[in-house]
């Protein structure tokens, strides 16, 4: 580089810094002013997810941006990174508790990390909690007296034969619920060892998620509903949305949706390791794509193999799913076998008609992961 590129590349850079550091300042006045959102919300009672206001905001600043010849992508882009920090911080003032009257809150295996979200956002919305974990079971008696809701999150396979020993006792009108991953056997053991209120619940999503907007809850009824409306709209006000479902509707999405979903990730990794594969040249070598398929496998090793056994032996109809899978695998790998690529052709496009218009949607969508995914590449 000659001196005067050298010299002109500065200067323009010092400007570029001076704008971001204007944008810091925007930010800041920004996240204040959604502070300011959070303790009137609060106040009020109002879902930390505004899905109108989200609407109509990204349209109005889309046009805006398009008339300055910014790209509207952009925009929305950078609004809906914000908007997540703002779900972040608007937790942070609390929650309007919808059942001032509850006695406290038992989570049973509170040590469990989902156990440990729904407890941390209990004590934000006003609740009294306490925790009952295995060491705790001499105390039962005295830390179930006056509980105005128990939920129980330990792992699902002893969460069963947990409520039918040692649930049966609670006192009447205290709202049975359940955290666990299938719905069937839990609620009807829950019905069977409790006969006041009863709820299973099944949070979509992982302790890391930080906030609870845009998340999903399924909502499996038990028994006295009216009784535990207040807790589906305190989960509401959390931001999540509440999804009613059939517990054998929601077991059998389950078995694809987690089981199937889990164990090939699985197998994808065990491939990887009994290939020798060599991560770092893959990553080189790695599109967005495959770098985020790689990232969805290793995020699985990263966390409990005991957590995932449970998921995947939760049910053993899941054996039929995915002993289904392998002789669609085997299927198809004959018609590879025998070179027929037009058979393969013929049942690609079967399959896309099959898809229909999920199939351009989960283009658009895996379009922004995969640029994200980019974007986070530092060499
Ligand atoms: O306007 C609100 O209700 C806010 O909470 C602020 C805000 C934002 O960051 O602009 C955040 C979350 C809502 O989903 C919508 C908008």
């Amino acid at each position: 580089m000659n001196e005067k590129t050298t010299a002109e590349l500065e200067n323009l850079r010092g400007l570029i810094d001076g704008v971001d550091q204007q944008l810091i300042h925007l930010l800041r006045k920004r996240l204040d002013l959604v502070a300011q959102v959070g303790a009137v919300k609060h106040g009020a009672g109002l879902p930390i997810y505004a899905p109108q206001r989200e609407a109509s905001m990204l349209a109005k600043r889309r046009g805006e941006a398009q008339k300055m010849d910014v790209s509207p992508q952009l925009i929305e882009d950078i609004l809906r990174r914000l908007m997540r920090e703002s779900y972040l911080n608007e937790k942070d003032v609390g929650f309007k508790q919808v059942n001032p009257d509850l006695g406290h809150v038992v989570l049973v295996g509170g040590e469990g990390k989902l156990g440990g979200l729904f407890s941390q956002m209990l004590v934000l919305s006003g609740y009294q909690v306490q925790v009952l974990d295995k060491d705790d079971w001499c105390r039962a008696t005295e830390i179930f007296d006056g509980a105005g809701l128990v939920i129980v999150t330990v792992p699902i396979a002893i969460t069963c034969d947990l409520i039918k020993e040692k649930l049966t006792e609670l006192p009447q009108d205290c709202i049975l619920a359940d955290l666990t991953s299938i719905k069937g056997e839990p609620v009807n053991a829950m019905l069977e060892a409790h006969k006041g209120p009863v709820v299973g619940l099944h949070p979509m999503f992982g302790p890391d998620v930080g906030s609870l907007a845009k998340q999903v809850v399924v909502v499996c009824h038990g028994r006295k509903s009216q009784d535990y409306q207040w807790l589906l709209e305190q989960i509401q006000i959390w931001g999540a949305r509440i999804v009613e479902a059939e517990p054998e509707r929601h077991d059998k999405a389950m078995q694809l949706v987690q089981a199937m979903r889990h164990f090939s990730s699985f197998v994808y990794g065990l491939n990887l390791y009994k290939e020798e594969a060599d991560i770092e040249s893959l990553l080189q070598f790695s599109s967005p794509i495959y770098r985020l398929e790689l990232a969805m496998v290793g995020r699985l090793f990263a966390q409990s193999p005991e957590l995932y056994a449970d998921i995947i032996f939760a049910q053993k109809e899941s054996l039929n799913a995915i002993r289904d899978y392998l002789d669609n695998y085997s299927q198809a790998l004959s018609l590879l076998q025998s070179g027929d690529r037009e058979a393969f052709v013929s049942q690609f496009e079967e399959v896309a008609q099959w898809f229909g218009d999920f199939a351009p949607q989960f283009q658009r969508e895996s379009r922004a992961m995969l640029q994200s995914v980019n974007d986070m590449k530092t060499d």
